[in-house]
């Protein structure tokens, strides 16, 4: 059932698959963190558009490496200091692996969530913090938050967003393959996510 490659951390039940061809063979990953606030009851989410390096002008959650030394919450919550000025008590969302054509490593990366957080959120050398609003099909009134802009993010994005906004913990692996413009796209997806509860 799970894509090759993609260990287990939580029981999960299929939720999207899609794409075409084979899965992509790779050597080695690397290990990375993304934490997200999320504010159900602001119904606001923050996102950073990223300013330098891979990922460059898309929005994305705060994060990266995971260090010798330190596990993946550890740096999810270094990374969300670092980034964007604040501390949360982070917990784990999911995981994902993903793999790029061409790449010499698959990123593994956990996925962290968190309500609340402490500190002044501030504009980092990396991100640059902004709020956007989290869809409410319950409700009529719009926000006057911008909408997440999934337009300017990873395309996978779309895929696992509703499953971190319903706190239903995720597994998934996505490989992206080298267009005619040398542009790097989704190609092949597998999610799985905790039962609903
Ligand atoms: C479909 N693919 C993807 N979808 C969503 N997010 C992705 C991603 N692929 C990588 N990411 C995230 O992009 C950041 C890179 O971090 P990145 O800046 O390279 O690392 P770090 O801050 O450690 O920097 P240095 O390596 O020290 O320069 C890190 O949060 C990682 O989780």
């Amino acid at each position: 059932m799970l894509p090759p490659g993609l260990l287990k951390t939580i029981d999960v039940i299929p939720y999207s698959e899609g794409g075409e061809g084979e899965w992509m063979s790779f050597e080695r990953r690397k290990y990375y963190t993304n934490a997200f606030i999320v504010q159900h009851d602001k119904k606001r989410i923050l996102l950073g558009l990223k300013k330098r390096g891979f990922g460059k002008d898309k929005y994305n959650g705060f994060g990266g490496k995971v260090e010798e030394g330190e596990t993946s919450a550890e740096a999810a919550v270094r990374e969300l200091q670092e980034e964007a000025g604040i501390t949360a008590a982070l917990e784990y969302s999911g995981t994902m692996l993903f793999f790029s054509e061409g790449a010499d490593f698959a990123y593994h990366i956990d996925y962290y969530s968190a309500g609340t957080y402490e500190g002044t959120i501030t504009e980092s050398e990396e991100m640059r913090p902004e709020w956007f609003a989290i869809p409410d099909a319950t409700v009529a009134e719009s926000s006057a938050l911008p909408s997440i802009p999934f337009q300017q993010m990873w395309d996978d994005d779309g895929i696992w967003f509703p499953l971190l906004l319903a706190k239903r913990k995720f597994n998934g692996r996505v490989d992206f393959r080298l267009n005619a413009r040398g542009e790097s796209k989704l190609t092949k997806w597998w999610f799985g996510a905790e039962a609903e509860r």
